[in-house]
């Protein structure tokens, strides 16, 4: 469900970036995303996955994410994290993986190919980036050297400065999405992504659960997002916002019973998504008539600061 009341059929999904350090994921990001919706990721790092930014193009919305876990081979939680890495990468709607033209393919790349092997049904495409740095003809032999170690999806070149071939890409990916709602208002600039999404899937599983009983009016605003260390896990408090106490207490259910069921769902999809142990807290709250209220609006994101 999107907080959008969009009439038209929407489409969105999910797309990992991966590829080494200083390969320019930062940069492809920074101008696929463009001023209008730029989206930067949460400065904490909280989470094993991170959003990176979230591109809106004529009904089509694309979220793009980090999996720091496949970069670092040599990190204590290695094994883990690859592990999280690969199921999420599994779950994407496509995995971009860059390298730089001007870098002979090195032990990082082979470890991320590495990985990517494990990686079954998600297409893979790869993105050399850095292209207005090299002659034409090296270029040939860059493909060469990593087209038979994986069954990609295409070979796309790229400069993620000039923008060369960054449309097509764009327009690629855009092509794959499934129909689905906007996880972010399409003009959203914000730097808290990641509580966007967590209250987005809060308030789906809401609205799912309660069916028609409560009205699309119900609102979730993440209180509290933080990373317990010592514990590896990751401490959200949530509350959600009904406009009459008879919303809240089908909302709530008999002795909690639905809030527990929209906690536990809830929980299971953030965990998967952020890769990270998750403990949810959850209150439901009256505050009647909360649409008509400038800085509730703007407390919920839906207004621009
Ligand atoms: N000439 C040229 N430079 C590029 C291109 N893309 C990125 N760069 C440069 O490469 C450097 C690294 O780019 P980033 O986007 O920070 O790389 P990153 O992969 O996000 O790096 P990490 O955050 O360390 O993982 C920067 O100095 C960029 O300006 C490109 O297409 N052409």
């Amino acid at each position: 469900m999107s907080k959008q009341e969009t009439k038209q059929k929407t489409r969105s999904g999910f797309v990992a970036i991966v590829g080494r350090p200083n390969v320019g994921k930062s940069t492809l990001m920074n101008y696929m995303v463009g001023q209008k919706v730029a989206i930067t990721a949460d400065k904490p790092q909280t989470t094993r996955n991170r959003i990176h930014g979230v591109v809106t193009h004529e009904g089509n919305q694309i979220i793009f994410m980090d999996t720091p876990g496949i970069h670092k081979p040599k990190h204590r939680l290695g094994e883990h994290m690859v592990k999280v890495a690969v199921q999420t990468l599994r779950e994407v709607e496509a995995v971009l993986f860059l390298v730089d033209a001007t870098m002979p393919k090195g032990a990082g790349d082979e470890y991320i190919i590495e990985i990517l092997k494990n990686v079954k049904d998600t297409p893979i495409y790869l993105v050399i980036n850095k292209i207005d740095l090299i002659e034409k003809e090296k270029l040939l032999e860059i493909i060469t050297s990593y087209k038979d170690e994986f069954p990609f999806a295409e070979i796309i070149p790229i400069s993620a400065v000039a923008g060369d071939n960054v449309e097509r890409l764009r327009d690629l990916l855009l092509n794959l999405l499934p129909e689905g709602p906007f996880y972010y208002p399409p003009d959203q600039v914000t730097d808290h992504p990641e509580r966007f999404i967590v209250a987005e899937l809060i308030r789906e599983k809401v609205l799912h659960l309660t069916r028609e009983e409560v009205p699309h009016s119900v609102a979730v605003e993440v209180e509290q997002m933080q990373l317990k260390e010592d514990r590896n896990m990751l401490y959200i408090h949530a509350a959600i916002y009904t406009e009459r106490d008879s919303q809240k207490a089908i909302i709530i259910g008999k002795q909690g019973s639905v809030l527990k069921k929209v906690g536990s769902m809830a929980r299971q999809d953030i965990e998967k998504l952020l890769g990270s142990k998750v403990y949810l807290e959850l209150w439901v709250k009256v505050k009647a008539d909360w649409r008509n209220r400038e800085h509730m609006l703007r407390n919920f994101g839906f207004t621009e600061e």
